[in-house]
């Protein structure tokens, strides 16, 4: 468990976190959201003592990282996957680490196998891809067999294997009990990954929910449908409040109105629907509209994609 309460962080007259409070729950994979230097790292960083809060405290497990007598095995942390020597081997990287916090040599050999770098494991870090250097990161946060995971973009590099290991990996940790906080910028990853969301922008929090109440909150669901009479149900269900509009490929689609409302309407008017289909909003859609004053950094010409109308 997590909890932030009044959460602060400045640096000189930079606000990176505004005074935010949440809590990260154990049995979950609360996902961490949020534009380019929104303060996702900087969270983080104070959450595992990297960075001391200018105001307001943080902890895990009910007291602050510092104050945890063995931290590694309380938190296991993947902030920069770069920090691994790269002189050393990766057998010899972990062994390290597991020496200074009392972790045996079994351990190492057991996360290497769980991380998948068996084959690699004797070679020296430097001449790691980044997906390799990822999973020994990963292999690393979880040394301590800690109760609370927290990684920043862990599936930065890795292949579409590596991505759904992490996501199967991370899944599992969560069923487990333990309490598991992401960061990602891949919404299709994190929409299949997360339980739970935090989105963050311009250091205060935008959204902290369950993931589709998240996107239910953010998104408007339409109705999709189908038949050859067309004009004859727009005309059925016209009403103030309900929007109609014909797609491309001929399907029509209506706000304003659910899945069953329609279906109830065409049929008491005798129009033959060939298909309705109620279309909720993407987790996507959900972060460009929570986040669309939020970003620091934006390109000038965002072209808008969707449906043609
Ligand atoms: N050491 C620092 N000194 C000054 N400003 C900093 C420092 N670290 C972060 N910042 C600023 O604080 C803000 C939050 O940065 P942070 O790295 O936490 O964002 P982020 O959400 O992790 O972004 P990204 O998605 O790009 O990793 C940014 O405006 C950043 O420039």
């Amino acid at each position: 468990m997590i909890t932030a309460e009044a959460l602060v962080k400045r640096y000189g007259t930079k606000v990176a976190v505004d005074s935010i409070d949440f809590s990260v729950r154990p049995g979950q994979v609360t996902g961490f959201l949020g534009p380019n230097g929104a303060g996702k790292s900087t969270t983080m960083r104070m959450i595992v003592g990297l960075d001391r809060p200018t105001a307001g405290r943080v902890e895990v497990n009910g007291r602050p990282y510092r104050e945890h007598r063995a931290p590694l095995r309380e938190v296991g942390v993947l902030l920069d996957a770069k920090a691994a020597h790269a002189g050393r081997s990766a057998y010899k990287h972990l062994l390290s680490i597991a020496a200074t916090h009392g972790i045996g040599a079994k351990r190492v050999r057991e996360v290497i196998g769980l991380a998948g770098l068996d084959s690699v494991a004797g070679k020296r870090v430097g001449g790691f891809s980044l997906g390799m250097g990822q999973r020994l990161g990963i292999a690393t946060a979880l040394l301590g067999d800690p109760a609370t995971i927290i990684l920043d973009e862990p599936v930065n590099g890795l292949d579409p294997e590596g991505v759904r290991w992490v996501r199967t990996l991370m899944r599992s940790l969560a069923a487990e009990g333990r309490t598991v906080l992401l960061s990602s910028h891949l919404m299709s990853e994190m929409a299949q990954t997360a339980d739970r969301l935090i989105v963050i922008g311009r250091g205060r929090i935008l959204a902290d929910d369950a993931i589709g109440d998240v996107i239910s909150g953010a998104t408007r669901s339409t109705t999709r449908v189908r038949t050859r009479e067309t004009e004859r149900l727009m005309a059925t269900i016209a009403a103030p409040g309900v929007v109609v509009s014909l797609l491309a490929d001929g399907a029509i689609e209506i706000t304003g109105l659910t899945a069953e409302q329609v279906a109830v309407a065409a049929s008491a008017a005798g129009i033959v629907l060939h298909e309705v289909a109620s279309v909720s909003g993407s987790l996507e859609e959900a972060y460009i509209a929570l986040t669309a004053g939020e970003v620091e950094y934006r390109s000038s010409n965002i072209v808008q994609e969707g449906a043609v109308r």
